[in-house]
């Protein structure tokens, strides 16, 4: 026996007193041990309980990065719950994919000319389209049966079809931009692809979303080359379209995508676009070791102006708010009201959140999100002040996101109706893996 070893042998010359003295004495450790350990575990058992009662809500408009940042944090925290569903979200990242392809085809068709008919070609005033776009459109019109089948599969609402019209936050005027993909809300249009692919994994007859994959796959090359041809990047261009900062861009990615053999990656589903409707709650069952065990609930609301009303029920009963402003879009429109600039949007809605007496007990954090796109935009020349005209520093991304934290917390500090802390946090939620899950996670613990 070691030296450090406990109990301590017994001296060799223990007399039969001493050796009941110290057994006492030894039974009397361990009942305090046990006492000790029983307090520690009970402990352990409540916080873990008031863990599991954990309630979270995510506010911010549409866009802003709520079900991205939940996706992050499930996938943190629930890595296997979050890979059982990889396959599932296959149709929607090809759906998101199919819409930018069909949005681009729209625009060329509206923007150059087709007829086929050289008389009626001669009465047109528009430019003739070159013959390697004529081709192109020509190759690619199975693309718009792809949309038909994975929207079906989806459960989804068609997409806005006209105006073709995407520039910075302009999605249409219709409710579902042509490039949103919209499901019924909850989680039914994942039990929707599963019958799908439980129809094609049965084999008994070829699935239609086997079909659409095979389209897909048959057109990829011709997808690569729409995508890089410079006289379709300057038409998009002069249109006005910058389809790289669109939710669900994937035409980067589109040889990766159309591919047979497709499978998303994580960065796949995080850049994934589904639009959230009416509230939607979700619970994580953490797996991560020291969180075992706990079940975290949140509350997941769709941004859109007409889907605010709905959020009011859940204010009373959460110990946490998560407010996601999407930073970038200080140059933006609200896809619902062409007049109102999204970043204008965030700050009105930031100041009613800190106002609610509902919400005055919970604790907020405050997420500046798509810091990528912000940087982007600032480093090719835009400038924060033509937008935020009271704006004087300079087009830094450090000096403009110091300037944004400081007026959201100038508001929070006015309107709260009692004084409460608050953690500003500037992110980029597709990134993965995220610093995201590491910042809110603690910070969401305090809160019990
Ligand atoms: N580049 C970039 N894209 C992001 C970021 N956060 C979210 N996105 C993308 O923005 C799109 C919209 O994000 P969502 O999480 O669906 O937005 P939401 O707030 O849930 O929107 P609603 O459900 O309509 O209220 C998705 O395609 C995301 O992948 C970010 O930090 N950077
Ligand atoms: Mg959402």
């Amino acid at each position: 026996m070691s030296e450090f070893s406990w109990p301590p042998s017994p001296p060799t010359d223990e007399s039969d007193l001493d050796r009941a003295l110290r057994l006492q004495e030894e039974k009397e450790a361990k009942k305090i041990s046990d006492e000790i350990d029983r307090a520690i575990e009970k402990e352990r058992q409540e916080l873990k309980k008031r863990r599991s009662a954990m309630r979270i809500l995510l506010l911010g408009q549409a866009e802003s990065g709520k079900s991205t940042m939940l996706k992050n944090f499930q996938l943190h925290f629930a890595p296997k719950a979050f890979h059982t569903e990889v396959e599932l979200w296959r149709p929607v990242i090809q759906l998101n994919l199919v819409r930018s392809i069909n949005v681009i085809l729209n625009i060329l068709s509206s923007v150059h000319d087709v007829p086929a008919d050289p008389a009626a070609r001669r009465l047109s005033t528009r430019p003739i389209s070159p013959e390697s776009h004529r081709l192109l459109r020509m190759r690619l019109a199975p693309i718009r049966q792809v949309e038909l089948i994975l929207t079906k599969a989806l459960a989804a609402e068609p997409a806005e079809q006209s105006p073709p019209d995407v520039r910075e936050g302009v999605q249409g005027d219709g409710p579902v931009g042509p490039l949103d993909v919209c499901v019924r809300p909850g989680s039914e249009w994942k039990t929707c692809v599963r019958e799908a692919q439980l129809l094609t994994s049965r084999g008994t007859r070829r699935g239609e979303l086997d079909n659409a994959a095979g389209i897909l796959d048959a057109c990829r090359e011709d997808i690569v080359a729409l995508w890089a041809d410079p006289g379709i990047q300057a038409t998009l261009r002069a249109q006005g379209l910058h389809l790289q900062n669109q939710p669900g861009f994937f035409l980067d990615q589109a040889a990766r995508v159309a591919a047979l053999d497709y499978t998303p990656t994580e960065e796949d589903i995080l850049k994934a676009r589904i639009r959230t409707t009416g509230v939607e709650e979700y619970r994580v069952e953490m797996e991560t070791a020291t969180e075992k065990g706990e079940s975290w609930t949140f509350y997941d609301v769709g941004g859109h102006r007409g889907q605010r009303a709905a959020w009011a029920p859940y204010f009373d009963d959460v110990n946490a708010m998560v407010f996601l402003c999407p930073i970038a879009g200080f140059d933006q429109v609200l896809s619902e009201d062409k007049s109102v600039n999204r970043l204008r949007d965030s700050m009105k809605l930031w100041k009613t959140i800190c106002k609610s007496k509902a919400l005055a007990g919970a604790k907020f954090i405050l997420l500046l999100n798509k810091c990528d796109i912000l940087k982007a935009k600032l480093d090719s020349g835009i400038k924060f002040s033509d937008y935020v005209t009271v704006y004087e520093g300079g087009n830094t991304f450090e000096d403009v996101t110091s300037y944004l934290k400081r007026s959201f917390q100038v508001i929070h500090k006015e309107y709260s109706p009692r004084k409460r802390e608050l953690h500003v946090h500037l992110t980029c939620a597709i990134v993965c893996p995220s610093r995201l899950p590491f910042v809110v996670h603690p910070m969401l613990t305090r809160c019990l």
